[in-house]
């Protein structure tokens, strides 16, 4: 199987996290949680309800980058969980390395809520999914990124994202 490094992205709520954990298991490929590699200034002010800046990001983004580029490097398959919302967040990720697969999770405004509001556990409250949406760009037209209706259940979704790597990269 051709190795390969993708990223789940979407906005919070989408599934990113679920997803991705479970594609890279029927890959073999290494899942990496990108809210772990928050420092913690971010996750203080996500806890708050103030989103976050493009200065905000860069740190983090620059350290994702160089986690997926460790895994180009040595061909091994690597799958991140990112909401890389801008196209130049995007844009950063690849530099580090080539070839690499966004998979955007799509859902609705209300559907995303419920599922925020149901989920337990974790620092990103609900009332940042509006900015969140706000800032989104959507990956059109941009080179091996891949549209994933997000609003079916979760084993169609992660079905559809196994597809769409086996057509792009015969995975
Ligand atoms: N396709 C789906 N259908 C129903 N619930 C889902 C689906 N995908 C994710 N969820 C649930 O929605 C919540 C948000 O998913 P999560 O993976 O944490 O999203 P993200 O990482 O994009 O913020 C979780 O409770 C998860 O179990
Ligand atoms: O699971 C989630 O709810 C999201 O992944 C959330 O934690 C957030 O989207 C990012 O970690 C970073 O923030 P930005 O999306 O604002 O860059």
């Amino acid at each position: 199987m051709k190795s390969c490094q993708v990223v789940v992205m979407g906005v919070s709520g989408s599934g990113k996290s679920v997803v991705g954990e479970a594609i890279a298991g029927a890959l073999g490929a290494v899942f990496l949680e990108g809210d772990a590699f928050h420092p913690l200034a971010n996750v203080e002010k996500m806890s708050k309800g103030i989103p976050l800046q493009d200065a905000d990001r860069a740190g983090w983004l620059e350290t994702l980058r160089s986690e997926i580029s460790r895994y180009h490097e040595t061909g091994q398959s690597c799958v991140l969980s990112c909401s890389a919302l801008k196209k130049s967040y995007r844009d950063l990720l690849r530099s580090g390395a080539p070839g690499l697969y966004f998979l955007y999770l799509h859902a609705d405004k209300t559907v995303l809520r419920s599922r925020l509001a149901q989920r337990e556990g974790h620092y990103m409250p609900l009332s940042l999914l509006d900015s969140q949406l706000e800032t989104l760009e959507p990956p059109v037209n941009e080179d091996r990124a891949v549209i994933i209706d997000a609003m079916v259940g979760q084993d169609e979704v992660i079905a559809a994202c196994l597809q769409a790597l086996k057509e792009k990269n015969g995975n």
